[in-house]
């Protein structure tokens, strides 16, 4: 029976999936047999990592403006892509073994993507397995009916009418990083500090979220964030993206280490979780329904969960951890690229502060509390077009994923049950096809009339992904970046600091390899 198991695995399901493509006119890379692509997978990652450096290596040489300015930086991070789009079009297929992956880039795809609703299109089921660790069975990985009831659950909590009540708390902790900047830019010599922003940043959105949706301060949370993204950083390898061989079940040393993160995070989290249970005994009235709260519910009114307490605790969990990895270092990247560029484009960060005195009085913000509301954000049309132009240029997420859990049609194609669907955000968000010839410059004002204007086919801008399974946290992400860039841009100017070395990598989102320093001095 293993034996019958395994030949449907390695070999008819994989003919099947490759037939129906090829029978298509869809062509790739050959697999070779039980490995497929992934020899020349690890073949080009190692050799964009030595391309890496060498540009580094010259970037000291005082190119960086240069290198930065022109954002060059896709071919690093998943060069096999762009390779094989350069070799077989903008629709092809690959092969890592088993798993078998449908790379495509086709506007007019993207929108049948983005319309196809049903339960039938879901996240990589591989993925899920592999990242099990990280984020449990929770929104972000589950699918069918199990990821219907928890979007029900979670998705109306971050909608505008409840976001709208969180803009206050938003600019309570924004305030408060201001004001630590400013005693370090006082014992800073001549008021300029070289700062490592991204770590203030990260801060600043662990403890937003955290507020958020918990209730619970960043001192509680602080060791879960530190902790996940220990745990995030050993399991970042692009090759588990695409479900390569890894030895996840043998207790090398990382594993050892994930599965003990993973321990600890669990206790955390539950007890953050009793902790608010005998404070909402205590019915204190502090915090409102929260995220918490609405999961809480949600796991004592279910029967299925009823029946054991691991489950109960294992739905908690598995979406507490799922808010803290979405939420968090997502919006903390899109501050942190967005201040970059603000930095290389002075003209644009004036624009930006000009924009805010214009609407919001020259009075430093830090001398009004609780002064931004909904109204004031929407007058923000430059910030808002800024913001757009970044996630266009450094989207934190690279990739959007699918699978198909029966033959599916988008449009003519038919797309066989058991393929992974690929679309890089990157190359959809460059194509000089959609943008122009000046899809890699920064040009904000291409978003003058929306996203709409700003290209010839809207639907492949995609930073929060699409259809049912769009980004839950837009607006509240989209409400989050306004605040922390108007406040830090009226109160703040920003250049870059020499120190600042341009290597944006894929950790399962985009980072800046080596930190974000720039230079800050008050206005
Ligand atoms: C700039 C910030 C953010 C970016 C760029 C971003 C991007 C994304 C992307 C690309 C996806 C996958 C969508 C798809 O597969 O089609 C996603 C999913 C998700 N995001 Fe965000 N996100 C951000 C902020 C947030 C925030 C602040 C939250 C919550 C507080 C959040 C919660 C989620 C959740 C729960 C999902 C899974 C949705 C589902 O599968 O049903 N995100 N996000």
């Amino acid at each position: 029976f293993r034996l019958i198991q395994v030949y449907e695995t390695v070999w008819k399901k994989p003919k099947r999936i490759r037939s129906t493509l090829s029978k298509q006119g869809i062509g790739g890379p050959t697999p070779a047999f039980l490995y497929g692509n992934v020899k020349e997978i690890q073949n080009m990652e190692s050799e964009s990592v030595l391309m890496v450096n060498k540009s580094e290596d010259e970037d000291e040489d005082g190119k960086t403006i240069q290198a930065i300015s022109h954002h060059h930086w896709v071919r690093s991070t998943f060069p096999y892509l762009q390779r094989w789009t350069f070799d077989y079009g903008p629709m092809y297929m690959f092969s890592t073994g088993s798993q078998q992956h449908l790379y495509l880039s086709q506007p007019e795809l993207i929108k049948e993507l983005k319309l196809h609703k049903s339960l039938e299109l879901g996240k990589p089921s591989y993925l899920s397995k592999a990242l099990e660790p990280m984020l449990g069975n929770g929104i972000i990985k589950a699918n069918g009916h199990q990821w219907a009831h928890q979007r029900r659950l979670i998705a109306p909590e971050f909608f505008l009418h409840k976001v709208k009540g969180m803009i206050g708390l938003m600019e309570e902790c924004t305030m408060a990083m201001v004001k630590t900047w400013e005693i370090r830019l006082i014992e800073s010599q001549g008021g300029v500090a070289d700062l490592m922003i991204d770590q203030d940043l990260r801060s600043l959105s662990a403890d937003i979220i955290s507020r958020a949706c918990f209730g619970s301060s960043y001192s509680q949370g602080k060791n879960i964030f530190a902790k996940l993204r220990v745990m995030q950083e050993a399991m970042s390898k692009p090759s588990l993206l695409f479900g390569l061989p890894n030895l996840k079940f043998l207790p090398t040393k990382s594993n050892r280490e994930i599965w003990r993160l993973k321990r600890e995070v669990e206790e955390l989290i539950l007890k953050v979780v009793k902790d608010r249970q005998e404070e909402s005994q205590k019915d204190t009235g502090i915090y409102g329904k929260d995220l918490l709260e609405m999961i809480l519910e949600s796991a004592a009114t279910d029967t299925e969960l009823q029946k054991s307490t691991h489950d109960t605790h294992r739905f908690i969990v598995d979406n507490c951890k799922n808010i803290y990895f979405a939420g968090y270092e997502t919006t903390a990247l899109a501050a942190s690229w967005t201040l970059m560029l603000l930095a290389l484009y002075p003209e644009w960060q004036q624009r930006v502060r000009a924009e805010i005195v214009h609407n919001w009085g020259d009075k430093n913000l830090h001398q009004t509390s609780a002064s931004i509301d909904l109204d004031k954000l929407r007058q923000l049309k430059t910030l808002t077009m800024v913001i757009q132009e970044s996630l266009r240029l450094y989207a934190p997420s690279l990739v959007v994923a699918r699978e198909a859990f029966a033959d599916i049609k988008l449009g003519n194609l038919v797309v066989p049950k058991g393929i992974h669907i690929w679309n890089s955000i990157p190359a959809l968000h460059r194509d000089p096809e959609n943008w122009g010839s000046d899809a890699n410059e920064f040009k904000p004002d291409r978003f003058a009339g929306g996203i709409s204007e700003a290209c010839k086919y809207p639907q492949a801008y995609v930073p929060f992904g699409y259809g049912s399974r769009l980004c839950v946290g837009q607006t509240f992400a989209l409400i989050e970046l306004k605040i922390i860039l108007s406040i830090l841009v009226s109160n703040f100017s920003f250049s870059l600091s020499p120190k600042y070395r341009h290597s944006p990598v894929y950790k399962m989102l985009l980072m800046p390899q080596h930190g974000m320093r720039l230079l800050v001095k008050k206005v």
